[in-house]
């Protein structure tokens, strides 16, 4: 079977993670996802969000469980270029002499031979990729000298280069506009319909019904997961959040079919999706990070 013919397949069976200081990041993790599907990670700070992709991307083992893609273990996926992945910002290191159409060049050196000498293909396919992120003319420039929002775009930009058709994406949105966040979304959108499979972990609870089709809620072990509209109710993100979140109100597609809104307000197209918090004294962590969330609005 070629490449193209596989049917894209993530399976994340019961996975535990402990870390040498003895920390059980995550435990008995289960999860599939197919080709042509968004899919949203959502979790506070601390639940093992980045943990779970870098398990995905065999960069940390897992202490029992297993991970496929297309039936195949993660080392040899890797070896296939079937899965690209975007670190959170904090853990790249800009200060490193490198230009952006270099880095995204990174994204081929999987298909290229040890002397990483770049074919026509490799240079055709980092043109397009810069293309799709709107980032050609910044081509030449230094990584260190970009934007927090442009950084994010060149290395969206690398994993588009290698033509993984499985995409990890952690926290992508994180201190971006609402321009670049929304030029972003417009780009996984059209991934999807190419048949990606993409997990995107984000804070932005509001914007996860107007592009996410699958939602994986998580603390350390998945605590929901299925279709958005399903999937990503009140009730859910109250058990996701701790209880801090007292009232949500979604945009988008009507989340329910049915006669059963419960706390669901359905938003007109040009208001913005909101998400709106207690005024509790709870100080708790979980509190915090939805309140900055409000601020943000
Ligand atoms: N290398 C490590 N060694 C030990 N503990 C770690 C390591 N990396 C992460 N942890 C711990 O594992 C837990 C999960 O961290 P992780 O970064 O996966 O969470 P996250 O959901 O991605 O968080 P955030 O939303 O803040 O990015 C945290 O308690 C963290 O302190």
């Amino acid at each position: 079977m070629t490449e193209q013919q596989t049917p894209i397949a993530l399976n994340v069976d019961d996975i535990t993670v402990t870390y040498n200081n003895g920390h059980t990041a995550i435990h008995n993790t289960s999860f599939k996802l197919n080709g042509g599907t968004i899919c949203a990670l959502v979790g506070v700070n601390g639940s093992g969000k980045s943990t779970l992709f870098k398990s995905i991307m065999g960069m940390v083992k897992p202490n029992t469980g297993s991970v496929t893609l297309n039936h195949l273990p993660v080392t040899q996926a890797l070896k296939q270029n079937i899965i690209a992945y975007v670190p959170q910002t904090e853990e790249v290191d800009w200060d490193f002499p490198v230009l952006v159409s270099d880095v995204v060049m990174m994204g081929r050196y999987g298909r290229m031979s040890f002397l990483r000498i770049p074919s026509k293909e490799d240079k055709k396919q980092v043109d397009i990729a810069l293309e799709r992120v709107n980032m050609s003319e910044l081509r030449h420039r230094q990584i260190g000298e970009l934007s927090g929002g442009q950084k994010k775009r060149v290395f969206l930009a690398r994993a588009l280069a290698q033509q993984g058709k499985v995409l990890l994406l952690d926290e992508p949105f994180t201190g971006v506009d609402v321009q670049t966040e929304n030029a972003i979304i417009e780009l996984l959108k059209s991934l999807r319909k190419e048949g990606h499979l993409i997990l995107v972990s984000t804070h932005n609870l509001g914007s996860v019904p107007e592009f996410c089709d699958q939602v994986v809620l998580f603390n350390r072990t998945v605590l929901a997961t299925g279709p958005t509209k399903t999937t990503f109710t009140p009730q859910n993100l109250m058990v996701t959040f701790g209880g801090a979140l007292r009232y949500l109100s979604l945009s988008g597609e009507k989340l329910h079919e049915d006669e059963d809104t419960r706390m669901v307000s359905v938003l007109t197209d040009d208001e913005r999706a909101a998400v709106f918090y207690g005024e509790g004294k709870d100080d708790s962590p979980h509190n915090n990070l939805l309140h900055e969330q409000f601020r943000k609005k």
